[in-house]
C-alpha cells in the first residue's frame, strides 16, 4: 500500500509516525511532502524511513490514500499541486477542519473517493479519536482498509459529515482545552508552598494516573469524585469553591466557539 501525506506537520507526523510504530505500515511504504521544508523530510526519512518528494507525478502515481494534511487556508495551494496530477487509483483523505467533502471534490476537480478524517494528536501515543465521514462513492473494501490504519493509531467513529464539526471541537481541538485547564491547575498549584518543579511533575502524575483510572475503572466520572470526597473534607470544600463558578457554561461556550469556526473555516 502506497500512502502520500501532503503536509508533515504536528498532525500529519503524529499519524504517520503511529502507522509505522505500530507496524502497520512500514517507512517505505509512506511518502512525506511539505510546502518547503526539506530539512525535515531528510530527518523524517532518517529516523522513520519514510520516503519524500516534491515531485507530485511521483507522489500520485500509484498512490492508495492521499491525505490531505495541510491547514485550511492552504488548500488552494495544495490543490495547485494536485489538481493537475491525480489518477483515478487515488481515494484521497482530508484531514483539514471544516473543508466538506462537495469543496474537497469541487477543487480537486475529481469524482474519485474522499474521505475526511478528524483525528486529534493524541495519535502520538495511539489514542486518537478519531470522526470520519465516506463520500458515497467509498468502496467498503476501501473503508475497512482505512479504518485498519485508523486503529492503528487510536479509536474510530463514523459519523455523518455535519457532525464532524461536533468532533473537530469535542476531540479534535479537546486536547488543547485539557491542556489549558491542568496549565491552570499548574498556575494555582504553584502558589501553594511546593516548589515548581516538584509542582509540575506532581501534576503531571496527577493527570496521568487520574486518566489510567478513567481506563480502567468500571465506576462512573461522578462514583470516583465521590470515593475521594470524604464528609466535611478537604474534597467537599474544594469542590464547594469550584461550584461556585460556571464551570460548564464556560466549556459549554469553549465547545460552542470551537464549533463555529469549524463551520466558517468550511465556507
Ligand atoms: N493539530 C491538530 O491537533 C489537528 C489538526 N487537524 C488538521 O490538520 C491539518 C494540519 O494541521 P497541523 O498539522 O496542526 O498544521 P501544521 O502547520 O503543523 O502542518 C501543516 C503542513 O502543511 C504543509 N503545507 C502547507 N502548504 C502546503 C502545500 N501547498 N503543499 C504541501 N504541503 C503544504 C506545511 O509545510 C506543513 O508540513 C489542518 O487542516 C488541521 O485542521 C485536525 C485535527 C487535529
Ligand atoms: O485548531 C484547529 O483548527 C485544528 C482542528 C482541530 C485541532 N486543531
Amino acid at each position: 500500500m502506497k500512502i502520500v501525506f501532503y503536509g508533515s506537520g504536528n498532525m500529519a507526523s503524529a499519524i504517520f509516525t503511529g502507522l509505522i510504530e505500530s507496524n502497520t505500515v512500514k517507512g517505505e511504504d509512506i511518502y512525506l511532502t511539505n510546502r518547503s521544508d526539506i530539512e525535515e523530510l531528510k530527518r523524517l526519512n532518517s529516523t522513520l524511513n519514510t520516503q519524500y518528494s516534491y515531485d507530485d507525478v511521483e507522489l500520485l502515481s500509484n498512490a492508495d490514500f492521499v491525505f490531505l494534511a495541510v491547514k485550511p487556508h492552504d488548500f488552494d495551494s495544495l490543490v495547485e499541486r494536485i489538481q493537475p496530477h491525480h489518477n483515478a487509483h487515488n481515494k484521497f483523505v482530508s484531514m483539514m477542519a471544516g473543508v466538506p467533502i462537495n469543496q474537497i471534490k469541487t477543487k480537486l476537480q475529481t469524482s474519485n473517493p474522499v474521505a475526511r478524517i478528524m483525528p486529534n494528536t493524541n495519535a502520538h501515543v495511539q489514542q486518537s479519536v478519531t470522526g470520519i465521514s465516506f463520500s458515497d462513492n467509498f468502496e467498503e473494501s476501501d473503508k475497512q482498509l482505512l479504518f485498519d490504519l485508523l486503529d492503528a493509531f487510536g479509536t474510530s467513529i463514523e459519523v455523518e459529515e455535519d457532525s464532524l464539526h461536533d468532533v473537530t471541537a469535542i476531540t479534535g481541538s479537546g486536547p488543547a482545552f485539557l491542556y489549558y485547564m491542568y496549565e491552570q491547575y499548574i498556575n494555582a498549584a504553584n502558589q501553594l508552598g511546593l516548589s515548581h518543579e516538584d509542582t509540575d511533575i506532581a501534576v503531571r502524575k496527577l493527570i496521568i494516573g487520574t486518566a489510567r483510572m478513567l481506563e480502567n475503572s468500571e465506576l462512573s466520572l461522578d462514583q470516583l469524585r465521590e470515593n475521594i470526597t470524604s464528609k466535611g473534607g478537604t474534597t467537599k470544600a474544594g469542590l464547594d469553591a469550584l461550584a461556585k463558578h460556571p464551570i460548564e457554561a464556560i466549556f459549554v461556550d469553549c465547545l460552542n466557539e470551537a464549533l463555529n469556526r469549524s463551520k466558517e473555516l468550511g465556507k
